[in-house]
């Protein structure tokens, strides 16, 4: 935990929102902690408490931008240092990423960014004798930034190798090499409504999707939007909102959700009719679920429990549905979570899918005859998704494939394999201004028991 330095009184404004940033970044690219775990729960950084609200917006989005953007700023820096990065002081690479990312991408004065940063390493033993190359590059990197990316515009630098070399494999050379420039944009805030999703629109300056999603590029805290406290609309990728409609007319059905939490498609289910039990291994992620679910004023029965373990409490006779939201690799999220990109590793997959394929034997076994399982992982890798689907049909012979009808999303054919499952990829939805399209990728497959 960094030490308690953030709330000076008299510090220039801004500083506390870079140094915090500084610390998260460096959490990331040195302790390899996830965003997720820095920014919320009670892991997070503690200084975040004695940020206003738009500081810490700020910051969220200068991580996020870093992170999103590393391999194209590492290249920037490269050129402009003709030592490279020093590498005996972590707050000197920070502060020159945090300078960069603002210069290049940011709404920020570049005068405001060189002076930041270099305020950045004064604040840091061991960086403070950086502080003349932190200005020195910065200011070059405001001269000559635009041209040292444009040199590398066409490479996918943002995207790690072995990441881009299986979606090359799997989706071919074009497609994947769109997924990577969809990646690179900052994404749109994406909201499910409770009802009425033209009006929230109208609201909240956004514009509704085929798929009935609110999307608008209002940033800072969504805490202080209106309809938020009010507990008329949730935060969710319009992909992320596709899976639990799979299910069709869910009104008076039981339905198991059994990886729930943080309960964005919990709370879909119920919304429309369904008696929900959701289930999640972790009692923090499950607390979450409880707390959106009250702001909702929705109701689930949940139970913290391993899905793969569970009996299905008192439901003996089997449920209408089951949805399996998997944990996964994550990498169809990279847009909003770019940490993933630079955290996760090839080897974790294997891990990933022998739970996938623990939680989707233990569905099959609460279903009722007749029942239906969404199976869905917001993963970009084929063994979580389609190689998943096609060895429990292999092995699971009471299991068959019920295809997905492109008139169940929206008319979107393109979001669909020619099995009839879900497939959404960054580069989806496609809009002039990139901000404003793309997707998060997911896969889903819908299957009847017998
Ligand atoms: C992709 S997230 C679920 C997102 C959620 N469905 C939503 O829409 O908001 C995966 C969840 O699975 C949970 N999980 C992982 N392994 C589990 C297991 N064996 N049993 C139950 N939950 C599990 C994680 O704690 C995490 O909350």
């Amino acid at each position: 935990m960094p030490p308690q330095r953030f709330a000076m009184p008299s510090e220039v404004p801004g500083l506390a929102a870079r140094r915090i940033a500084a610390d998260i970044l460096d959490g990331v690219l040195h302790k390899r902690r996830t965003l997720d775990d820095q920014l919320d729960g009670a892991g997070a950084h503690p200084g975040l408490k004695t940020l206003p609200d738009r500081d810490r917006a700020l910051m969220r989005r200068l991580v996020a931008t870093i992170l999103r953007r590393l391999g194209t700023l590492g290249h920037v820096l490269s050129r402009l240092l003709d030592r490279g990065i020093p590498t005996d002081a972590p707050r000197a690479q920070s502060a020159l990423l945090i300078g960069a990312a603002q210069i290049l991408w940011m709404d920020v004065p570049d005068h405001a960014a060189v002076d930041l940063s270099v305020r950045l390493v004064q604040s840091d033993r061991r960086a403070a004798k950086y502080a003349g190359l932190v200005n020195a590059v910065l200011r070059r990197c405001a001269r000559e930034g635009q041209p040292l990316i444009d040199e590398v515009k066409s490479q996918t630098l943002d995207i790690p190798e072995w990441l881009l070399a299986r979606w090359i494999a799997h989706y071919g050379e074009i497609t994947a090499r769109a997924m990577a420039v969809a990646l690179s944009h900052e994404p749109s805030l994406d909201i499910t409504v409770k009802s009425d999703p033209a009006q929230w629109a109208t609201r909240l300056h956004g514009e509704t999707l085929p798929t009935g999603t609110v999307r608008t590029l209002l940033q800072g805290s969504v805490k202080m939007l209106p309809g938020f406290a009010e507990g008329q609309w949730w935060v969710q990728d319009a992909a992320a909102a596709l899976p639990a409609r799979l299910f069709g007319d869910v009104a008076g059905k039981t339905i198991a959700d059994l990886c729930a939490a943080p309960g964005g498609k919990t709370a879909q289910l119920i919304l429309a009719g369904a008696d929900v039990t959701a289930v999640d291994r972790s009692p923090g992620r499950m607390a979450r679920l409880r707390e959106n679910l009250a702001r909702l004023a929705l109701e689930a029965e949940t139970v913290v429990a391993d899905a793969a373990e569970w009996q299905g409490g008192n439901n003996s006779g089997g449920f209408d549905g089951i949805l399996v939201d998997a944990p996964c690799a994550s990498t169809g999220t990279i847009r909003r979570h770019p940490d993933v990109a630079w955290l996760r590793q090839e080897a974790d997959i294997g891990a990933l899918m022998a739970v996938q394929k623990r939680l989707l034997q233990r569905a099959t076994a609460l279903l009722r005859p007749g029942g239906t399982l969404v199976y869905c992982t917001c993963s970009l890798e084929p063994e979580e998704g389609e190689q998943a689907i096609s060895t429990l049909l292999a092995n699971e012979s009471g299991m068959r494939r019920a295809p997905i009808d492109a008139g169940e999303v929206a008319g979107l054919s393109e979001i669909l394999t020619p099995d009839g499952d879900l497939r959404t990829l960054p580069c989806h939805l496609p809009h002039d201004d990139p901000r404003l399209g793309g997707l998060d990728g997911f896969y889903a497959a819908r299957l009847i028991k017998s």
